[in-house]
C-alpha cells in the first residue's frame, strides 16, 4: 500500500536563539594580562581627575592643569569617568567573546571596506606592514541613533547585550567626551564654553564609534618581519580617541624632542589622545598626537592583547576650518590646513578609503614618493621612520 509523506515546507523558520547562553553568568570574565616587570621609558602624562569638574573652579583647575598636555603632548588620563570597574570589565568580557567567534561568524558583519564603512568586522591581515600582514581585528559599533538604527546586523553575543553597550557608550560621551570639550573651550578662551560641545551632540549624525580591537600575538620571526611595530606612527582622524587601560605595553608616543615614550597602564584611568579634526580645528594648535603600537616588552609577548576604544567625532557637517573667536589662536596666527572648505563628513571619507584599502592606500603614497600623502585638499600624512 502507498503511503503518503507529506511534504515538509522548505522555508522553516530558524530555531529561536537562546540569548540566555550570552548572560554574563555564562561567559567566563575576560581577565587583563600581568603587567610587564621591565623598566621602560615611560611617557609622563598628567591625570584628570573628572571628580573635580563640578566642584566650583573644577573646571578652570582642570583646563589650566590640560594647557601643556594639549599643545604640547597630545596625550593625557581621565580618572573618576562615572563607569564603574564592573561595567568596564564586562565590555571587555564581550570584546574576548567576540573575538572568539568562528571566522564564519564575524565575517557576515565584515566591515565594507571599498565604501570606507569602518563599522561592523575588520578582519586581521589587510594591510602589509613591512614585510608581513597586520595582526589587528576589530570590531567597531556607530552611535544609537536614528541615522544608523537598523544599519548594521549584531552578532548574537552583542545583540544580548545592546542595552548595556548603549548605556556605556553613551555614559563615555556626556562623562568624558563633552566636559573634555568644555575644558578645550576653556583652554581656548573662547566666549561660548559649549562651542565644541554644540560641534559633537550624541544626537546628530556623526562617525563617532564604540571599538573592541585584539592585536594577536606574533612569534619572535613575525615581529621582526613586522619590524616590531616601529613603522605604525600615525595620528587618529577624530577629535579624541579614548582607549582603556591597557596593561599589556605597546603603546608609544612621539615627543617634541623625536623620542618615542610607552604609555603606562594607571589603574582606574582612562587614556585620552587628541586627533586630527580637533586640530583642524585649531589650526594645528591642539595638537593630534602622533603615537604608534610596538611589540609588547618580551615577559608580555605571548599575550594577546584586547582593547577598548571609544572615537569621538564632530558632527559631519562641520566644516574643519580654525575657529575665529578664540584669543589664543588669533594670537598664533593660526591657518587653515586646507586648501578649500573640508567638512567632517569629507575628511572621514577620505582617511577611512586609505585606512580600509591598503591597494589603494599603497598606490596614493607611492604618487609622490616622499613618505607623505595627500589626504584630502593640501593636507598630507607622512610616515613616521624607526
Ligand atoms: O591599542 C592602542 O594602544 C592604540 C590603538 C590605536 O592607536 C588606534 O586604534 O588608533
Ligand atoms: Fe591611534
Amino acid at each position: 500500500m502507498a503511503t503518503t509523506t507529506v511534504q515538509k515546507s522548505t522555508t522553516q523558520t530558524p530555531a529561536a536563539v537562546d540569548f540566555s547562553q550570552y548572560d554574563f553568568a555564562n561567559l567566563e570574565p575576560y581577565t587583563h594580562p600581568p603587567e610587564t616587570k621591565e623598566d621602560l621609558p615611560w611617557s609622563e602624562l598628567v591625570t584628570l581627575d573628572l571628580e573635580d569638574y563640578n566642584r566650583p573652579g573644577g573646571k578652570e583647575r582642570l583646563a589650566k592643569q590640560l594647557e601643556h598636555a594639549v599643545h604640547h603632548v597630545g596625550f593625557f588620563y581621565v580618572k573618576n569617568f562615572g563607569l564603574a570597574q564592573e561595567q568596564v570589565d564586562r565590555q571587555f568580557t564581550l570584546a574576548k567573546h567576540f573575538f572568539e567567534l568562528p571566522t564564519s561568524e564575524k565575517e557576515k558583519f565584515e566591515v565594507d571596506y571599498k565604501a570606507a564603512d569602518y563599522n561592523g568586522w575588520r578582519r586581521p591581515g589587510r594591510a602589509l606592514i613591512a614585510d608581513t600582514r597586520d595582526n589587528i581585528e576589530m570590531y567597531n559599533i556607530p552611535k544609537f541613533t536614528d541615522d544608523f538604527k537598523d544599519k548594521y546586523d549584531q552578532p548574537n553575543l552583542l545583540k544580548a547585550h545592546l542595552p548595556e553597550i548603549e548605556v556605556f557608550q553613551k555614559a563615555l560621551h556626556a562623562n568624558v567626551v563633552l566636559p573634555l570639550l568644555r575644558l578645550f573651550a576653556i583652554v581656548l578662551q573662547l566666549p561660548d564654553e559649549d562651542y565644541l560641545v554644540k560641534q559633537h551632540t550624541y544626537e546628530k549624525k556623526s562617525e563617532d564609534h564604540f571599538r573592541y580591537m585584539i592585536y594577536h600575538a606574533r612569534s619572535d620571526e613575525e615581529w621582526k618581519a613586522a619590524k616590531y611595530g616601529a613603522t605604525g606612527g600615525h595620528t587618529d582622524l577624530g577629535t579624541v580617541t579614548l582607549l582603556f587601560r591597557q596593561p599589556v605595553a605597546g603603546l608609544q608616543i612621539l615627543g617634541d624632542d623625536g623620542n618615542w615614550t610607552w604609555v603606562s597602564a594607571q589603574p582606574g584611568t582612562i587614556t585620552v589622545n587628541l586627533a586630527d579634526t580637533i586640530s583642524h580645528l585649531t589650526g594645528g594648535w591642539l595638537k593630534s598626537s602622533v603615537h604608534r603600537v610596538v611589540a609588547p616588552p618580551k615577559d608580555q609577548r605571548e599575550y594577546e592583547r584586547t582593547g577598548l576604544l571609544y572615537f569621538a567625532r564632530p558632527h559631519n557637517d562641520t566644516k574643519l576650518i580654525p575657529i575665529t573667536d578664540s584669543p589664543v589662536l588669533e594670537k598664533e596666527g593660526v591657518k587653515p590646513r586646507f586648501d578649500s572648505i573640508v567638512t567632517m563628513e569629507e575628511w572621514v571619507r577620505a582617511k577611512q578609503t586609505l585606512q580600509l584599502n591598503p591597494d589603494i592606500a599603497a598606490k596614493r603614497w607611492a604618487e609622490r614618493g616622499d613618505g607623505k600623502v595627500e589626504v584630502l585638499a593640501g593636507f598630507h600624512d607622512q610616515r613616521y621612520k624607526e
